[in-house]
């Protein structure tokens, strides 16, 4: 196996809510404090090994892009480490902690409000290797034209403003500049989720060709199952701020052992049905400001014993490489749930 390269280790995190204006005014007239505690991520592992792709799932407000952009340093844990080539990141000082954040690269989804409208391509690509000093300012014009060319741009295109391009080209362009700093580590936050379907398709296949071309690492968040089983070596699922289930793409697309992973798997799509988003897994997703005790998917989970309402669940390895946290693991007989017929079990 291929050493780590970056890891989130007990990792928490918590936000606290901004007060609205009516809020504000209440807490002033002596009204209680109303702000609120969000627990975005409770307690989470997670490792990238070099040249991985690691999937990230979960619904939306389950913590993912909160994951990506602490692993990407972008964002401090409240506990917990962080480490990248093994050191800690919170205790990276000067050449050390720069070389970190441009190793490190993060592409979101939505390119237009990532990249500046009044600046011109080549300076969008071009000005961070030479500020940064990897080049010389006499190169950025043949870096910029060789980068567009390995994204699948003209680099005649590079005099152009970001709104004289499509959606995917713009996103083309977001990927350029992101290479432009020699990262080994992309964390693509729903990178593909705002293109058209038949965009998405040639983006997801770009980052592929790149990941060969450059032995990229990834850590591809997406709510989509089917662009994860298409692009990712592992999938971790999330729920709620903790992870449920990890493991090899195949092996939980074949034999999920969460009961959300599942429902989830239920709920999808194949690549050849192509289907973009989870449907709701039966009942609501509780709020982080008050998650369930025990395990957090217990309100929904058609399983729950009475331990998983009081308990959470550790994430352990149940085999074949997967880890899932789930107290049906503990049973001597533990019931057999298929893909069809998950909701219908009674408790
Ligand atoms: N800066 C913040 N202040 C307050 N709450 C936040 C902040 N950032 C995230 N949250 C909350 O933390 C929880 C997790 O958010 P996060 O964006 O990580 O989830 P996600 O799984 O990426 O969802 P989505 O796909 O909708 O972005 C959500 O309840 C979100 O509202």
């Amino acid at each position: 196996m291929s050493e780590i390269f970056a890891e989130a280790v007990n990792v928490s995190r918590r936000f606290t809510t901004e007060p609205d204006l009516a809020e504000r005014i209440a807490v002033r007239l002596g009204a209680r404090d109303t702000r609120k505690v969000v627990h975005a991520l409770d307690d989470v592992n997670l490792t990238i090994r070099r040249g991985e792709v690691v999937g990230l799932v979960g619904e939306s407000g389950c913590g993912k892009s909160t994951l990506g952009r602490i692993i990407a340093g972008m964002l401090p844990p409240s506990e917990g480490i962080v480490r990248f080539r093994g050191k800690d990141r919170a205790n990276l000082r000067g050449q050390e902690a720069r070389q970190a954040r441009l190793e490190t690269q993060i592409i979101f989804q939505d390119p237009m409000s990532s990249l500046n409208p009044r600046k011109r391509v080549v300076d969008i690509i071009g000005e961070a290797p030479v500020a940064h000093g990897l080049i010389p300012r006499r190169e950025k014009e043949a870096l910029v034209a060789g980068l567009l060319a390995k994204v699948g741009l003209d680099p005649s295109m590079r005099d152009r403003f970001p709104h004289q391009f499509s959606g995917g080209q713009r996103q083309r362009i977001g990927i350029a500049r992101a290479l432009a700093v020699n990262p080994e580590f992309l964390v693509c936050d729903e990178s593909i989720a705002a293109l058209d379907i038949s965009i998405q398709a040639q983006v997801l296949n770009l980052f592929m060709q790149l990941r060969q071309d450059l032995d990229l690492t990834y850590l591809f968040i997406s709510h989509d199952l089917s662009v994860v089983h298409h692009i990712a070596d592992r999938v971790v699922i999330m729920y709620l701020g903790r992870v449920v289930e990890s493991g090899p793409t195949e092996a939980i697309f074949a034999e999920p052992n969460h009961p959300y992973t599942a429902a989830l798997l239920e709920e999808v799509p194949r690549i050849d049905r192509r289907h973009r988003s989870f449907q709701p897994v039966k009942g609501e997703i509780p709020s982080p400001i008050n998650p369930p005790p025990g395990c957090h998917f217990h309100p929904r989970c058609p399983f729950a014993m009475d331990r998983c309402r009081v308990e959470r669940p550790a994430l352990v390895p149940v085999g074949g490489g997967q880890e899932a946290a789930c107290h049906l693991n503990d049973l001597a007989e533990r019931p057999r749930f298929t893909q069809t017929d998950n909701r219908e079990i009674p408790a």
